[in-house]
């Protein structure tokens, strides 16, 4: 197998690679040097034929504009979320700089911290080249399953959508609403992203398998999600640079919830539960949210 270069050392930046490393020979980057043994330069990893890009949706567009060169090479791109400061989804990013048959985008369910104890893990790569999502997901090891699909909008909204519904659902957990609340709001949770995607021309089977209800069930249901984290953060009365300070890593759904809110405004769509993210990320009570919701 090719080499493959990891684009950001995170904490799934750095599973991948782990992962990865069972069938390929793998090198790895980021900001920070590492004192790993495939630890690399960048310009050296920009070289790999295939790269995998794990810097989060917030940053990368000023990271491609001053460091990206295209010369060929194939690109998954392992992030959730959608550009807070402009709307955009990765995709629309990515292809000002690679042909859109060169790209793919990885999703499902896989928190990084299991898929470095090579716990059993299912994930697709959705490319709209069946030959770049068939190339890179041979690339995944015998403990991880991969499917493939063309729906990459379906599986970017999927992904990055999860992250606001599991932000509420870490409010639910934090104010002890009960099992039964924590349900609903995911299945709702679902129909929503579900609505918005099919907005964009996105399939409903992405948001019934593991790019959606999939990953869904995942954030919305553990603490062992960052978004899950700002949620029982949000409904302790903290803001939210305070619990981004003290989870001290990324936290896709908080960016997302601000770009949905400023799609959801330009074109009309109605995102319930997202916009209440939105409100109690700008300072409203997550109670009175609570009440709006039900009450609606
Ligand atoms: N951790 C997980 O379990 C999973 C994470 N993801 C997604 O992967 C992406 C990365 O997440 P994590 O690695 O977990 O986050 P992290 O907080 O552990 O690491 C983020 C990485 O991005 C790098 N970075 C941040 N700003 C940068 C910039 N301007 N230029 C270059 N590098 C920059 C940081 O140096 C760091 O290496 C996110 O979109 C996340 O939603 C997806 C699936 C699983
Ligand atoms: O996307 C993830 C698992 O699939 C990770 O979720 P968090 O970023 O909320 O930890």
């Amino acid at each position: 197998m090719g080499k493959i270069g990891v684009i950001g050392a995170g904490k799934w930046g750095e599973a991948l690679s782990y992962a990865l490393s069972e069938k390929n020979e793998v090198i790895i980057t980021s900001r920070t040097s590492r004192p790993w043994p495939n630890f690399r330069a960048l310009d050296e990893v920009l070289k790999c034929e295939y790269l995998v890009i794990a810097i989060p949706a917030q940053q990368i567009a000023q990271w491609l504009k001053e460091h990206f060169v295209f010369s060929g090479q194939k690109i998954l791109v392992a992030a959730k979320g959608i550009e807070a400061s402009s709307g955009r989804f990765l995709n629309d990013i990515y292809k000002e700089y690679v042909p859109e048959e060169n790209l793919a985008f990885l999703s499902g369910p896989s928190f990084a911290v299991e898929v470095m104890k090579k716990l059993p893990t299912a994930l697709v790569v959705n490319s709209l080249s069946k030959d770049t999502s068939g190339e890179f997901a041979a690339f995944f090891p015998s403990f991880i399953r991969t499917y493939t699909s063309e729906d990459v909008i379906g599986a970017e909204i999927a992904g990055a959508y999860k992250n606001v519904i599991a932000i509420a659902a870490g409010i639910c957990e934090g104010l002890s609403l009960g099992h039964n609340a924590a349900a609903s709001l995911i299945a709702r949770g679902l129909v929503e992203m579900e609505r918005f995607g099919r907005a964009y021309g996105a399939t409903q089977e992405s948001f019934l398998g593991l790019s959606g209800a999939g990953d869904l069930f995942l954030t919305a249901s553990s603490s062992m999600s960052r978004n899950y984290r700002v949620g029982l953060g949000l409904a302790q009365g903290k803001d939210k640079d305070t619990i981004c300070i003290e989870i001290g890593e990324v936290s896709e759904g908080i960016g997302t919830a601000y770009a949905l809110h400023e799609i959801a405004q330009e074109r009309g769509i109605y995102l319930p539960i997202a916009s209440e993210v939105y409100a109690i990320l700008e300072g409203k009570s997550p109670r009175q949210s609570l009440k709006d919701l039900i009450e609606r």
